[in-house]
Parts: C-alpha cells; structure tokens; sequence
C-alpha cells in the first residue's frame, strides 16, 4: 500500500521523508539504522537487535528502523559516510546518536531507554526534559551527543571511604575541594557493589590483601564524587610548595587500617593538594578520566545529569484553594512534568503565616490574609523537576491577582483568584536556598530502621536500594550483619515471644543482613509503605508496587524489615549503631 512502512523482519524500511515523518509518530522507542544505498543497513547490529527485541518483549515501545540517508532531506549530513550511525527516537524527538557498530554501547543505551520507559509508564519517574541531538556528522558533535566513549573535559573521581564517611570527613573534603575551585558534577552517597571496587582498584588486583580490601570498601557507605576543574582558573595551591614530608606520607598507607598499602600512587595536582590537606588517608582519587566508562560504572546517566539539573521547591496551596480545588491544581501539577516528592497538610501558627506571607505585610488586607492562612490546612508540596524553581513561578503567576490579571491571565493565580483576597492562592519558594530551609522546616526529616533480609540475591539488593532513593530516602547509615540470636533479638525484641520467632532466627542466619538508617520526611511510615503488607501474597494483591510484592516469595522470606514506629525505631538504631546517629539528619 503506497505511503505505509513495508516491515522486513524486526526493522521498518524508511526510504522517503513521508515514511520518516511518520515512523516519527511512533510511541516509544525508535532505534534507527542510518545507512547509505550504497552499501546497505548494518547487518552486524540486526543480531542484538533481534535478541533486544525477543527479551525486552516491549513491542509497543520498541521499534527497529533502517533509514537510507541519500533519500531523506533530514539525514543529509549522513550522506556519503561509510561509518554507520544509529539514531535513537523517543516519541519523535532525536535524543541520542551512537557512530559506529558498537554493540555494547547501543544495547546499553536501548535498555537504558526502554527501562525509562517502563519507569514512566508505570508512573516512578517523571519524563526527563530530553534534548533533541543536533543532526550534524561531525566528530566533535558526536563525542558530546551519544553519552558514551569519551568526554570533552577531564573528571576526576574521588572516593570517599567508609570509615571517612563514618569519621564524618565528607563535608570537610567537600568543602576543600571546593574551596580549591574546583566543581562537584555529581555526588552520591551508597553502598558500593564488590564489582564497581575491583573496577575502580583494577590496577592494585594483584595485591594479596585486594579482597580484603574489597569487603572493606563494600562494607559500609561511601561517598563518590565526579569533579571537574572550573574553566579558565589556576589551582589556588602551587606546584613548589610540594611537601616531601606529605609526599612519603601519602605513598604508604597506615596497615591496619584495611586498606591496601600504597592503593594509589598517582601523584598529580588534586591528589597533592588532598594530601597537603591531611585528607589523602580518607579517600582515592583517580584523576583526568576521560572515558567515560569509569563515571558510567557509578553514575550510568552522567551525561544527562549534568544537562538536566533537577531542584526541589517548596510549594504551597493555602487554605481556599487546597479546599475547592485541590484536584485541579494537582492534576495541573503532573501535567507540568512536576513529580511530588513529599505532601502534607499543615494548619499554620500565625507566626508562621506572618513569616510566609511578609510580601504582604505592608497591604491593608494582611490581617485579613494571616486570618485566613490560619483557619484551617493548607497542602505544602515538595515539588521536584529541571528547572523547578523558575517553572513554578512562571506556572502560579506574580504574588497579587491585580498584577496576574495585568501581565499573565494564563498564569494560575488569575485562574484561581478569590475575589475576598486578592493575592494568589499559591506559593513557591523564592530560591533554591530558601526552598531548602522551608523543606528542612515543614518537612523535619525523622529517622527508622531498616533491614535486606539474606535470603535476598546481590541484584536484588541493589534493586531495592534503588528504590529506597528513588522515594527520595536518605540512607544515612548501613552495615552488613550476621544477625545470631543475640544480635537479632536487639532488632527484632517484638516478637521475641511469638510462636515464629524460631523461624525468622532461622531465615537470618541464613547469611548477613544489610541493617539501614533510613531518614527522610515520616521515614517510618514511608517505609512501611514502601516495604507493602508482611505477607508478599497479601503485597501483590493490596500493594502491587511495594518491596514485598516485588521480590518477597512467603511471609518468612519477605525481603525486609522496618520498624513499627518512631520509639522501636529509636531503640532498634540504639541497639545496632551506637553513637553513630548523627543528630543532624543533613550533618553528612
Ligand atoms: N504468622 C506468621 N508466620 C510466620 N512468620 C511471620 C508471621 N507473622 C510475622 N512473621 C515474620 O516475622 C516478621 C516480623 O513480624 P511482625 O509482626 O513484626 O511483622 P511486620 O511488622 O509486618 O514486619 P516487620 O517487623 O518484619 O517489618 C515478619 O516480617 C515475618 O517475616
């Protein structure tokens, strides 16, 4: 049929701008085989594409194109290339490009992309503000467009170690290397896996102690930071200052102190001034990375990282609004591409009203407004998006109807005007740093305790830590314990007397347990939400989504643990981590 896509196997055949135009409409995932007439698609790439497709199973999101560049205008800066080049469509939108048959990395972008997809459908993430890739062939546009080989300026990785992290050291290095003008592209604080070490040690694998090594690194939490040097500034150190006291200092490391003697060696600018600091002790460095595959291995969406800065705001629905039309606004609110990390209803004291409301305070409606603000709950948000801050202002409109009437009548507060008060029904924080101290002070981070239990399997455990971010938790402390009866009875003292204690005694000493301090905003009860009901058949019927539901395969073996509430969280971080509670939930 003229003007249809003639499907041959698993790739739709694109040989004119209609047909392109249209394969532009498919939902989903595009994969698209650039080629030339003249030598045909890449056969190389059609294997893995075929085995992509038989076990993603996802052929409403996943579709395969060859697209001749010699007969369609937009691939004109393909043409007369013998490379091959694959395109990657996202809803009709050019978000990536990969030159070259390479295998490993296009299968990892598709599963990459497709995971997404399933992560968006199924509503645990928000669609990124994807950039479309410029359709040019030339070498340097692609080293910046396909995330993938190289990076146009050096990184350098510091690793933070995990009894640094518990020494609490991070902010005092943060703040050094900083202070030496350098940037923080991308930090993270987790549980390294033993595989990401013996990647990242690789040149000491030969040192007999390596593996012990490997399980100090993975036993506790690091910290990982991606630096860049700013552009176009000397390091405010200089060279001749070298000290050759800290040299010999840092070409040995303290034994004892599991770690591998001598680790790193490499003396270079960042790692010396660390050392100058007294800092070198406390993490490792490698420096000028320029492949990407060692920022990948911790942090596999760099690229995109660094493009789309998220932020957090505080939002406000006051009290009128969050009353009439509390579903307008927040149906709104995910249309704009916001995810909502925290809510609550709060009923605020005056003097909060007042501090909230001091644009005001000069208006002759204040006392009116202040009334108002304290007769019943507003809704606080924390909202969550790249750009958020500037979105949210231009969404809700400026602070009184009369200007929003004047200068934006799309803009919310006109939509939602009340004519008794004339200001507008909503409110975002005014910067990021004041968004940061009204979520730290309507949304006091609370501490619980949580445990993988060890029956659950290495991927796994690393799904699971995944989503206990992703709910936006702060894992502040971690431990793997081999829970014998006197150690589980100070997790577990609940139900030391029932009749299944026996049982569960026999599933934890199976192997060790990862034991957690998880904090965040009413951490206990997110938690349990998170984890789902206790018996996982129960979990897949009330609460498909949870942790339980996911991966538990019987009431005993139901993956993890949490406390009931905030006093046996209290008693149960006592008993497991004495004295390593920061009280300051942000202190590290
Ligand atoms: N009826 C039961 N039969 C067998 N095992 C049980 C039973 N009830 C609970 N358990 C096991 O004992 C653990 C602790 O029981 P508890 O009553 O404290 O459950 P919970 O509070 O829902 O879950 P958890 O304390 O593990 O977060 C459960 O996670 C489960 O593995």
């Amino acid at each position: 049929m003229a003007g249809k896509k003639r499907e041959i196997q698993l790739q739709a055949v694109i040989d004119n701008q209609s047909l392109w135009d249209e394969m532009l409409q498919n939902k989903g995932l595009t994969v698209i085989d650039v080629y030339q007439a003249w030598c045909g698609p890449c056969k190389a790439m059609q294997t893995l594409f075929r085995k992509l497709k038989n076990e993603l199973n996802e052929d409403e999101i996943l579709h395969f194109a060859v697209a001749e560049a010699d007969s369609i205008v937009t691939l004109q800066p393909f043409r007369d290339k013998c490379e091959p080049v694959f395109l990657f469509s996202v809803n009709g939108k050019i978000i990536a490009k990969i030159k070259g048959a390479n295998a490993p990395l296009v299968n990892q972008k598709i599963i990459t992309l497709i995971n997404e997809e399933r992560k968006i459908a199924a509503g645990e993430m928000v669609r990124p503000q994807y950039h479309e890739v410029a359709l040019v062939d030339s070498d340097s546009e692609d080293a910046g467009e396909t995330c993938s080989e190289s990076v146009d300026e050096p990184y350098s990785i510091v690793i933070i170690n995990p009894d640094a992290v518990i020494a609490r050291k991070v902010l005092e290095i943060k703040d050094k290397i900083i202070d030496a003008q350098f940037v923080i592209e991308a930090e993270d604080k987790r549980l390294l896996t033993k595989e990401q070490v013996r990647y990242f040690y690789s040149q000491t694998a030969n040192e007999p102690d390596f593996e012990d090594f490997v399980s100090f690194m993975t036993s506790g939490l690091s910290y990982i930071l991606v630096i860049s040097q700013k552009k176009e500034q000397q390091p405010p150190w200089g060279e001749s200052e070298a000290n050759s006291e800290m040299e010999a200092r840092e070409t040995g490391r303290p034994a004892g102190d599991g770690q591998v003697a001598g680790m790193k060696h490499k003396q270079d600018s960042l790692h010396e001034y660390m050392g100058r600091q007294h800092l070198s002790q406390f993490c490792d460095i490698e420096e000028n990375i320029t492949n990407t595959k060692l920022i990948d291995i911790f942090f596999p969406d760099f690229k995109r990282m660094k493009s789309i800065k998220l932020e957090k705001i505080l939002a406000l629905l006051r009290p009128y609004l969050f009353y009439e039309k509390k579903e307008d606004v927040l149906n709104i609110i995910q249309e704009e591409g916001f995810k909502i990390m925290m809510q609550r209803q709060i009923v605020f004291s005056e003097e909060e009203a007042q501090t909230l409301c001091k644009e005001y305070e000069n208006k002759d409606y204040f006392e009116n407004l202040i009334e108002n603000m304290t007769s019943g709950p507003s809704l606080a948000l924390v909202l969550l998006r790249e750009n958020c801050l500037t979105h949210w202002k231009q969404l809700i409109g400026p602070s009184t109807v009369e200007e929003a009437r004047e200068h934006l009548p799309e803009s919310l507060c006109t939509r939602f005007a009340m004519e008794s008060l004339p200001i507008n029904q909503l409110y975002g924080s005014d910067s990021l740093e004041a968004a940061e101290r009204e979520i730290q002070y309507f949304f006091p981070p609370q501490h619980t305790v949580a445990l993988i239990k060890p029956h659950v399997s290495p991927e796994q455990r690393e799904d699971i830590l995944t989503l206990i971010k992703e709910d936006g938790f702060d894992i502040t402390q971690v431990k793997e314990v081999l829970l014998t009866e006197d150690k589980a009875d100070k997790v577990y003292f609940k139900i030391k007397g029932k009749a299944f204690y026996k049982d569960v005694l026999e599933i934890l000493s199976e192997g060790p347990s990862l034991v957690m301090i998880l904090t965040k905003w009413n951490a206990v009860l997110d938690w349990r939400r998170l984890m789902g009901p206790t018996d996982p058949e129960e979990a897949r019927l009330l609460s498909p989504d949870s942790i339980r539901a996911r991966y538990g395969r019987s009431i005993l073996r139901n993956v993890v643990h949490g406390a009931s509430n905030t006093q046996e969280a209290m008693e149960t971080i006592n008993n497991m981590f004495e004295g390593l509670l920061p009280e300051n939930p942000d202190e590290d």
